[in-house]
């Protein structure tokens, strides 16, 4: 893969490089960026930036800030903890996230959703916001004695996040349908372009709900943003045992949209959903309205599968 570097992701040789020149090792190192993924948080409504940097059992370092949207309830907010853990996910980081460092105490809801990775309860954490020669890491079962997680509702075989999912999707075969939300006004040739990527869209968004992580509801989805470029990026769902701190699928677009260094939410011109037809757990709604505040002239589209 030919991608341009992220500020979101450190590669493992360049990570092993950083810690050698500081005459640290790679966990010792991960405090040290905490300030620079604070750094690519943006929180307009709190003006509270949280940074999480996580090392994956690949070796690999990966970012995650907060990110906050005006005019949408707060909900809709992402976590810097459940940032990094859909930018882990999504760029296959490893069975494991091995270390994480941390700006601020995660909350509940974070501590949560961590759940969702196995064997969490081994995953070293440690809480600040500066530079420490001997970062004093702890494991996440301190931070959340007695957790409910995954195995209180499914069994031990159900893959979890960052395992591999394969949820047998397809699309309806009479041609899927299809829902135009968001009014499209869109000028210079966008609508060509969303009609010329349509097909790329919808098999990005497809691929996205296989990889879901929705064992609890059997819903899964997956959504596909198109940049004014053409250029596009997809989110999984992926839920939590705990149902509340699940990460919905545009959210993870927008994750992914950001690592990949997409800039402005209004350069977002197109996004396809794909989700199950009357399910019992539906994304349409809440993506449309999602969509609608960070780039209202986004073209939106609805195909079911079965
Ligand atoms: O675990 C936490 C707690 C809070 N925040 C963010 C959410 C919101 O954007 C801001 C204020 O709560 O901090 C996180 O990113 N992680
Ligand atoms: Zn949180």
């Amino acid at each position: 893969m030919n991608q341009p570097p992220s500020k979101y992701i450190i590669t493992a040789s360049e990570a092993e490089s950083m810690a050698r020149c500081k005459g640290l090792t790679v966990p010792q190192l991960l405090p040290s960026l905490v300030k620079s993924a604070q750094d690519l948080a943006r929180p307009p409504i709190s003006k509270f930036p949280v940074g999480a940097v996580g090392l994956g059992s690949d070796g690999r370092i990966f970012f995650g800030g907060n990110v906050e949207f005006p005019g949408l309830p707060l909900h809709h907010s992402i976590h810097a903890e459940q940032f990094l853990i859909t930018n882990l996910a999504a760029h296959g980081g490893g069975p494991k996230l091995l270390n994480i460092a941390v700006s601020a105490a995660p909350c509940g809801h974070c501590r949560q959703f961590l759940q969702e990775l196995r064997r969490v309860s081994e995953t070293q954490i440690v809480i600040t916001d500066q530079h420490q020669e001997n970062p004093d890491y702890k494991p996440v079962s301190s931070i959340l004695p007695d957790p409910f997680g995954p195995f209180d509702l499914l069994d031990q075989e159900t893959p979890l996040i960052l395992e591999k999912h394969n949820n047998q999707l397809f699309f309806k075969s009479n041609s899927s349908i299809i829902e135009n939300g968001n009014t499209p006004n869109l000028s210079n040739g966008h609508c060509e372009l969303i009609d010329e990527n349509e097909e790329a869209l919808k098999t990005e968004a497809l691929e996205a709900a296989r990889g879901s992580h929705a064992p609890y509801s059997g819903c899964p989805s997956g959504v596909a943003l198109m940049d004014c470029e053409g250029r596009v990026y997809r989110g999984s769902y992926m839920e939590s045992a705990a149902y509340n701190p699940s990460m919905m699928p545009v959210q993870a677009a927008v994750v992914a949209y950001m690592v990949a260094g997409g800039g402005g939410y209004e350069r977002i011109v197109a996004a396809v959903l794909v989700e199950k037809d009357g399910a019992a757990v539906r994304q349409e709604d809440t993506a449309r309205l999602m969509l609608k505040y960070i780039s209202p002239k986004c073209d939106f589209r609805v195909f079911h599968c079965v």
